[in-house]
């Protein structure tokens, strides 16, 4: 069952037409939205999070219309935008209170029980007390993911949410989103393709505001199947393989160049066709190499 339908949404700033009849169906767990920069992930996140209207098209949430219930669909939503500011003069347990308040947490003790969970939850525990002027970029950005989590929101959707973060960071954060996507539905953003390799089921890349793909996660890599080249040549070829292809990868052995290149001809260099990783069908896409 799908708890996010996008059907045929367009979105244009004045003239610029950011999203183009986009149609997505996301159901419980977690879904990774990639895309390179200007994609329209942002719009597209900000429309579901009922901050930006659109021109065209229909969005449900959870069987909630967005456009005549958003405020049934603000109920069950928690949201991480991509420029998260938190005021400074508060310590990261006033300003989850402060949130949790808002959003019609009442009863102190409960609310003192959440806000302690959630602060273990993105390891800030020891910084309970510190003002937030004194986190750093990766404190600032979990605090962030805490706030989207109070009151168990049904939809969470996180705007590059690991932005900053270290690698340790990166792998907490992953295992607490897949405790979480077992119950609740999470759309995450981001150009990290390894945040969303192992955790997401399901992706969709968009670029240029058009969806180029939504499915299985596994399934993008083999999209570039009988694209990926691998290349070696003489160090002093480097150039001329560097305009001629799209190139996924270079290293150096000994005297030779070894690279990986995109093409859907088999080059005319002495080629090897490899495997596609993930990546190598996001380039692919993004490169227009397949359709
Ligand atoms: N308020 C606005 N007015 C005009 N153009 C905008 C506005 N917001 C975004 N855009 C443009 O819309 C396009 C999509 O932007 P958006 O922020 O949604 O992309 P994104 O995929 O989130 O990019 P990034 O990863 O860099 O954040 C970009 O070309 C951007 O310049």
């Amino acid at each position: 069952m799908y708890t996010v339908k996008i059907e045929n949404v367009s979105k244009s700033y004045r003239k610029f037409q950011a999203l183009h009849h986009i149609d997505l169906q996301i159901e419980k767990g977690l879904y990774g939205l990639l895309g390179p920069n200007g994609a329209g992930k942002s719009t597209l996140m900000n429309i579901i999070s009922t901050i930006l209207t659109w021109d065209e098209g229909r969005i449900s949430v959870y069987g909630y219309d967005l456009k005549k219930d958003s405020h049934k669909v603000r109920e069950l939503l928690g949201y991480l935008p991509q420029h998260f500011q938190a005021p400074g003069q508060f310590t990261g347990e006033e300003f989850l209170h402060y949130v949790a308040s808002m959003k019609g947490m009442n009863n102190r003790q409960k609310r003192t029980i959440e806000v302690q969970r959630l602060l273990e939850q993105v390891n800030l525990t020891e910084h309970t007390h510190k003002k937030i002027k004194g986190y750093s970029g990766g404190m600032k950005r979990r605090l962030g993911i805490a706030q989207a989590l109070i009151g168990q929101p049904k939809l969470i959707i996180l705007d590059e949410p690991t932005a900053g973060l270290d690698p340790s960071e990166r792998i907490r954060f992953r295992n607490v989103m897949e405790r979480l996507g077992k119950e609740y539905t999470i759309i995450l953003s981001t150009h990290i393709l390894s945040d969303i390799e192992t955790s997401c089921e399901h992706v969709g890349v968009i670029n240029k505001g058009e969806l180029l793909y939504q499915g299985e996660t596994e399934k993008l890599a083999s999209l570039a199947e009988g694209t990926v080249w691998e290349i070696s040549v003489p160090i002093s070829h480097y150039d001329e393989v560097e305009q001629a292809y799209t190139v996924l990868s270079s290293r150096r052995e000994q005297e030779q160049m070894v690279f990986h290149v995109l093409s859907k001809a088999e080059p005319k260099h002495r080629a090897t066709c490899v495997k596609p990783t993930l990546e190598d069908g996001y380039m692919a896409l993004i490169n227009g190499v397949i359709t």
